[in-house]
């Protein structure tokens, strides 16, 4: 699913923020990627999806060589990934159905394919009820689940997540951390960067360290550890 192969990242400044990195990540996995801030994880996502390249080494994610792409093959490895960030980046003006659906009409999805999905998705996520509203009419808890269901509508091997709990009180995080759960129990690779020290220890799944661009630990059935 995700194999880095003794990768680096110098950004153009001189700063070097992943150090000879190599991991290895199934399909199916739940891993948390945790590390200090600037220790380089948002950099390790920026290179899943091709939105840095490595300076050394090679990046290979559901078969597809990431660092060799053409720039006209990434919207197609982006397909099959799906992303949510800390701050929702929701689309103001689209209720919380058409921000779902925006995901699907941009890969020309069939209008049919895409009501019925939505709404599936929707409920998933727990926010059936909501799909009418306005982003700015919903909670953080509640504007975090239209972004997982926008991150998983086209179906993704893979659901990225950059402190998806980062704006979320700890009782709103439980809740969306189940989510995530639950759509890794139906298949989804999920690899999540978080500095949520209690939801780390309370789901027991595997733990990647980074300290200044360096894995430094990697447990499976890991802990947050005391040096964040
Ligand atoms: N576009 C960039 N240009 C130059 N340096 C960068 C760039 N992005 C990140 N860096 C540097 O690379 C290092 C790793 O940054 P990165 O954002 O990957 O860390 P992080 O672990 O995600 O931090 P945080 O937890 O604060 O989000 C830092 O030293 C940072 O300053």
């Amino acid at each position: 699913m995700i194999d880095l192969k003794d990768v680096s990242k110098m950004y153009d400044n001189g700063s070097a923020a992943l150090d000879h990195v190599s991991l290895h990540i199934n399909k199916g996995e739940f891993v948390f990627v945790v590390g200090a801030s600037g220790a380089g994880k948002s950099t390790l996502i920026k290179l899943l999806s091709h939105e840095e390249l490595p300076s050394s080494g090679s990046v290979v994610v559901n078969d597809t060589e990431v660092n060799k792409l053409s720039k006209s093959r990434v919207p197609y490895l982006r397909r099959k990934m799906g992303i949510v960030f800390q701050d929702f980046r929701l689309l103001p003006n689209k209720t919380a159905e058409e921000n779902v659906a925006f995901a699907m009409e941009v890969i020309e999805t069939p209008r049919r394919v895409i009501k019925e999905r939505v709404r599936t998705v929707l409920d998933l996520v727990g926010l059936a009820g909501k799909a009418d509203a306005l982003p700015q009419n919903l909670s953080g808890g509640e504007q975090q689940r239209v972004a997982i269901a926008r991150a998983i509508v086209n179906r993704p091997l893979l659901l990225i997540a950059d402190e998806p709990t980062g704006n979320l009180d700890p009782e709103t995080s439980r809740d969306i951390m189940d989510t995530f759960k639950k759509i890794n129990h139906m298949g989804t690779t999920v690899l999540m960067v978080t500095h949520d020290k209690q939801m780390v220890d309370m789901m027991n799944k595997r733990v990647i360290e980074i300290v200044d661009g360096k894995v430094v630990r990697d447990e499976q059935k890991g802990a947050y550890g005391d040096e964040n």
